[in-house]
Formats: C-alpha cells, sequence, structure tokens
C-alpha cells in the first residue's frame, strides 16, 4: 500500500474488510472513520509533531493509525480484535514507527507499557476513535494511570461528550464529570456526523481534547476520593447522609463520625451528591480521612 494512499474512504474501507471477508463487530464496537477529513482534523485537534509519542486505542484497519504515523515520532496502538491485527501487518507495513499490540486496553498497564515503549520524558498523546461501548471505563482508567500527557484528543458518542463538562444538579452530572473535572479540562472540539463512518452509528458522535489541570483541592488519595464519590451517588435519589450510612455503616460511632465530619465540610446531610461541587466532595472526603 503506497505511502501517499490514505487507508479510509468509504469504497477503500469496505473493499479492504471485503479484501479479509470481514464485517465490523458490534461487540468491539467497530465503526470505522471513512471521512479523511474527520481524520485530517482530530491528528490537527491532537497537535501531533514529530516529537510525540502517540497511543492510540483500536486502530480497526489502520485509518487514524497511518495519518498518525506520518506526523508522529511513535505510535504504540492497542487492538483487541486478532483479525484486525492481521489486518494491520498488511496496511500499516511502511510504517516503521508503528507497533500494534493485540491486547485489551482495559488489561494494558499503561505506565509500564509508556516505560517500555516510550523514551524517557517522552512527550505523550493519546488519540482515539474510542469503542463507544467502553468509553467511560476507558477514560476513567487513563486519567487514573500514573504516567504523564500532553493531550487526550477522543471521538465519543456526543451524549457521553455532555456529560463531560455537564452542570452540576443535572442529570448528566456524575461519577465521570468528576473523573474529568479532577484531572482535565474538556472541551468539545468538534461534532461528527454518522455518515463519516461505516458502518454509521445509531448515534451523533463528537471529538473531544482533554488537557491535564491541576485539581481545584489536592487530595492525599485520589483513588479513595473516587470510592466516597461513588458511594455519594451510589443512589442518585437518595440524600447524601443516606448513600453514606448504607456504605460506611449504621452504627452510632459510624454515624457520629459521618455527622462530624459533614459538619467540618459544611455540607448538608440532607443534600443530594448530585449538587455538590468537586471541591465540597474533596472537603468532606478530607474530613472523613481526618476521623478515621
Ligand atoms: C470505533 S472503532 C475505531 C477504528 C479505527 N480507529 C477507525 O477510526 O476507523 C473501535 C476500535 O477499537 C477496537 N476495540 C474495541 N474494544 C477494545 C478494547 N477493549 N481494547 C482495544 N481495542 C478495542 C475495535 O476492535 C475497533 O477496532
Amino acid at each position: 500500500m503506497s505511502k501517499n494512499i490514505d487507508i479510509a474512504n468509504p469504497t477503500r474501507t469496505q473493499a479492504i474488510l471485503n479484501q479479509y471477508g470481514l464485517h465490523a463487530k458490534k461487540k468491539f464496537g467497530q465503526n470505522f472513520l471513512t471521512d479523511v477529513n474527520v481524520l485530517h482534523d482530530i491528528v490537527d485537534i491532537a497537535d501531533i509533531t514529530s516529537e510525540d509519542y502517540v497511543i492510540e486505542i483500536g486502530p480497526g484497519i489502520g485509518a487514524l493509525t497511518e495519518q498518525l504515523a506520518r506526523k508522529a515520532k511513535k505510535v504504540l496502538a492497542f487492538e483487541i480484535d486478532e483479525q484486525m491485527v492481521k489486518v494491520l501487518d498488511d496496511t500499516l507495513a511502511q510504517y516503521d514507527n508503528v507497533r500494534v499490540i493485540h491486547q485489551d486496553i482495559l488489561k494494558v498497564n499503561l505506565p509500564e507499557m509508556i516505560s517500555q515503549e516510550f523514551e524517557p520524558e517522552a512527550s505523550v498523546k493519546i488519540v482515539a476513535n474510542l469503542p463507544y461501548y467502553i468509553t467511560t471505563p476507558i477514560l476513567t482508567q487513563l486519567l487514573h494511570a500514573d504516567f504523564k500527557w500532553q493531550n487526550i484528543v477522543v471521538m465519543m458518542q456526543k451524549e457521553v461528550a455532555d456529560r463531560l463538562n455537564a452542570e452540576i444538579g443535572t442529570k448528566a452530572y456524575g461519577v465521570l464529570t468528576l473523573t474529568i473535572q479532577y484531572f482535565a479540562q474538556a472541551h468539545l472540539a468538534r461534532k461528527v456526523s454518522a455518515n463519516a463512518f461505516n458502518p454509521a452509528p445509531n448515534v451523533d458522535s463528537a471529538v473531544v481534547k482533554l488537557v491535564p489541570v491541576k485539581p481545584v483541592v489536592e487530595v492525599d488519595n485520589v483513588d479513595k476520593l473516587f470510592t466516597l464519590i461513588k458511594q455519594s451517588f451510589a443512589h442518585r435519589r437518595k440524600s447524601l447522609w443516606n448513600n453514606l450510612v448504607q456504605a460506611y455503616g449504621k452504627d452510632d460511632r459510624t454515624k457520629t463520625n459521618i455527622q462530624s465530619a459533614l459538619l467540618k465540610a459544611e455540607i448538608d446531610p440532607g443534600i443530594r451528591a448530585e449538587k455538590l461541587s468537586l471541591a465540597e466532595l474533596s472537603h468532606l472526603y478530607i474530613a472523613l480521612h481526618a476521623n478515621k
């Protein structure tokens, strides 16, 4: 395959799938991008330069990988579908700066991989047309993983993109919104219509750019903070008090501890978690932790 011919365009994508006797697999969220303008936009939004080491999630037949490989120093792409990995051996054969790894991204130890595959102090960017069925677990994994990244540019369902910057007190405001807020600032970079894909998804899509931020309130253990946040949102219609008692225990000593932490954090026990900001939940975590 010549370097000058793009892998992606509506007829070429289908021809490659036919050549290998493949169909897009729903169970792996396979919706292949066939619009080269969208692919170029994604690479531009991520601002990929020859200094960058890129992690791609789900390369598929290599349409986005190829565009990344033309600009980046190295691309490390994780693909779950063995049949796609075989296609990629051919479609990306000319790009010696691409390494495809046949693995479920949710099972990858990214910091370990980065230290094995990238130079120390590498400028790391993450780019993907995400499999929509696991957008939230992937974003959660990426953000909680302990490595430095410059930006994350990902295509996702528009409805999920809206949750990232959801207003406090709305139905869309929740654990995902707070996870994003703790680690990053999210910008909706562009919308993408369903006919940019083969097969066309039944939902609207959007490209989102995340840039890292310092958290509004630093805590000593981010995982524990998010355990508390998940417990607080466990039953959205229940009060914070009821959710906390359910999580921590109904005995008098535990109840007194929760009560004094709420008082210290100046939070009304009757409120619902969806009315609380990240800063308030962080202060609650700090107060609860101090009581232990
Ligand atoms: C929406 S398609 C994107 C394909 C290609 N990047 C494109 O833009 O045309 C999602 C890709 O992610 C792969 N995938 C799905 N689940 C995965 C997982 N858990 N780990 C790694 N790759 C996964 C699918 O097989 C598919 O190739």
